[in-house]
């Protein structure tokens, strides 16, 4: 299997065409997928966080290598020389405004607000990389999504968003950020119970059976979350897409009620999120999993842009908001591995 990889690999870039590499969560295999322009059960899709874009990889011929296997990925990358990091003061700004519409009579009661943090960092080593992220956060979706006019994406997405065997479905409530050190507090429950509650009542259109168990603290690397485990029985299989569609964005992502929020969230972060909280993931004959694109970062030839956001609810306090995502941008930007 080893040379197949190898061999689709090297053709991959040779002929700059798309492809995806992706290691499941807890598995030490890596797919390779690329797009063989024709229809195949096997798909993989990645949708962006405004739904205006959707990429589809149909793949009846995937391979796949141990992951301490995986070849040198030497692709040649755009340059960026548009600086879209926010100051400090501009991101306060941000969250004193987010804030002031969750406390005023709109119906806002949660708006997850975001930004870039660009790194000065060059000659990133990919496979390398793809390996330390692995290694480090093995209940991860680790990917690297390839595109010529694209460039090249990383992460390490600690958020499942559905996945499906028959016909038995399970998702995730997560959300609430602490450090380790600190205590969770009723803002944090708070603002987990919002997409709980979001979830399980858009799952209820389409299922049966709602279980919801949690919220549990849970590691995620640098820092802690609140997960529930929500599972049901999906009543109708062909409605597989219309769930997907009703739950993205998330509360987690998005916030709530879902269109307000996307809304303020689109006038006001003043950059375009692409890919970053948008979902992706594959389906075969017998499974379907997809994952929120969270801990992201977008690879260049002379820095790289990490994508981190939180929650805003009416009693956050901007500086911590700050710092939280400092915090989270530790996930990618301190795993990054430099050429030798
Ligand atoms: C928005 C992000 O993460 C999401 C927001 C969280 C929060 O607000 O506490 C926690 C987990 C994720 O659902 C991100 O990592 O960029």
């Amino acid at each position: 299997m080893f040379r197949q990889f190898q061999d689709k690999l090297e053709r991959l870039i040779q002929q700059k065409k798309p492809f995806v590499l992706f290691r499941k969560p807890n598995e030490t295999k890596v797919e390779l997928w690329e797009n063989q322009e024709k229809k195949t059960a096997r798909k993989f899709s990645c949708n962006s966080f405004d739904n205006s874009t959707l990429i589809e990889f149909n793949d009846d011929e995937v391979v796949e290598i141990l992951i301490d296997d995986l070849p040198k990925i030497e692709l040649l990358l755009p340059i960026s020389t548009q600086n879209e990091a926010i100051s400090y003061n501009d991101y306060i700004n941000l969250i004193e405004k987010t804030v002031e519409e969750l406390k005023s009579d709109s119906d806002t009661q949660k708006i997850v607000i975001s930004r870039i943090k660009e790194l000065d960092k060059h000659d990133i080593d990919l496979s390398e990389t793809f390996k330390n992220l692995h290694q480090h956060y093995p209940n991860a979706y680790v990917y690297l999504r390839y595109d010529v006019e694209e460039g090249c994406w990383i992460g390490a997405s600690p958020e499942l968003l559905l996945k499906e065997e028959n016909q038995l479905i399970q998702t995730v409530s997560l959300a609430g950020t602490k450090a380790k050190e600190d205590d969770w507090t009723d803002k944090e429950y708070h603002e987990q119970q919002v997409v709980t509650d979001y979830i399980t009542a858009t799952l209820s259109g389409f299922t049966n059976y709602i279980d919801v168990d949690g919220p549990f603290s849970v590691n995620a690397g640098f820092f802690e979350h609140l997960k529930s485990f929500i599972s049901a029985q999906l009543i109708d299989k062909d409605k597989l897409y219309d769930v997907l569609k009703a739950l993205h964005p998330t509360p987690a992502v998005g916030g709530m009620p879902k269109d307000l929020a996307k809304d303020f969230i689109i006038k006001n972060e003043g950059y375009n999120r692409t890919f970053y909280a948008g979902f992706m993931g594959y389906e075969t004959e017998t499974e379907a999993e997809f994952f929120v694109n969270l801990r992201c970062a977008k690879i260049y030839q002379n820095k790289v842009k990490l994508y981190v956001g939180g929650g805003i609810m009416p009693d956050s306090i901007p500086e911590n908001e700050w710092n939280e995502t400092e915090l989270k941008s530790k996930t990618i930007g301190e795993l990054l591995i430099e050429l030798k």
